[in-house]
């Protein structure tokens, strides 16, 4: 017998009416749901996870660090830890969400790895990087006040060994209104399927527009050639969520 509440994990956070929405925050509400809602949020995540996870056992390079930034529930970290196969390398996981540094930590900790994962409280627009061969932006850079994303992108290629990889993966824009209405449709189809309301799906909206503002892919683009890395190309997209790769 389960003692297991089945509803126990199921982010219901907007499936009731609520008079004022509140901005989003990663609190301790959003980390008991996590994993659920950026499954049923995200198409692609899983995926996305995988060949993280891929692309740090291709990159990772003797004696530097990994950063995973803006890590969550460290799912980035977990992946990237199973597959690296260089030698003394140290994954630094950073979140500046107390509520998901606390369970990101036991999350770590319940699995064994070769690789040390330290998991670190901070805000990434201040934390210290250096010495880098993979460095992973997973869903983080869309909560960063627009204005201090090209400093963010600066930092993380002055980081990155000559060669290292960065991982961005964002929700964006698409410049044409008509194809960008068409994506969010179909984003919102694709949670709809996997049992949000229309409520629940209004609600996070209001939730979320004050507090996550994704650009268009052009934008990423040339803040990357900005930045100095010699390579770039998406290598997923679904919807308005896609991800990239940029080589140092
Ligand atoms: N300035 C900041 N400094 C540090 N952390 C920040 C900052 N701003 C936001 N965050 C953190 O960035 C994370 C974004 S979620 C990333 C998913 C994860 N990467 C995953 O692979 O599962 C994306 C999503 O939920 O859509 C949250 O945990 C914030 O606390
Ligand atoms: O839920 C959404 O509509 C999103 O766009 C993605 C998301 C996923 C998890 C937290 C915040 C936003």
């Amino acid at each position: 017998m389960s003692i297991k509440d089945p509803q126990q994990d199921t982010d219901l956070i907007y499936s009731k009416p609520q008079v004022k929405v509140a901005d989003f925050q990663f609190d301790a509400q959003v980390v008991e749901v996590f994993p659920d809602m950026i499954k049923r949020s995200v198409p692609g995540y899983n995926t996305i996870i995988d060949t993280i996870g891929n692309l740090a056992g291709r990159y990772a390079k003797d004696n530097t660090n990994i950063y995973d930034l803006g890590c969550s529930l460290g799912a980035a970290s977990l992946a990237m830890r199973r597959s690296i196969q260089a030698k003394d390398c140290k994954i630094i996981a950073i979140d500046n969400s107390e509520d998901m540094v606390d369970r990101c930590k036991i999350h770590i900790n319940a699995f064994k790895g070769d690789t040390p994962c330290e998991v670190k409280l901070g805000d990434i627009l201040t934390e210290p990087m250096e010495n880098a061969s993979v460095i992973v932006l997973n869903f983080t850079l869309q909560f960063i006040a627009p204005e201090k994303r090209a400093q963010l992108i600066e930092n993380i290629s002055k980081a990155l060994v000559p060669g290292g990889l960065f991982i961005l993966s964002e929700k964006i824009y698409d410049q044409d209104p008509v194809c960008k209405e068409l994506l969010n449709e179909l984003h919102h189809d694709f949670k709809r399927a996997n049992g949000y309301s229309e409520l629940e799906i209004a609600q996070k909206r209001s939730a979320i527009e004050n507090v996550m503002k994704p650009d268009h892919l052009s934008n990423h683009l040339q803040r990357l050639q900005q930045a100095g890395f010699s390579h770039a190309t998406p290598w997923f997209q679904c919807f308005n969520f896609f991800s990239l790769v940029a080589i140092k």
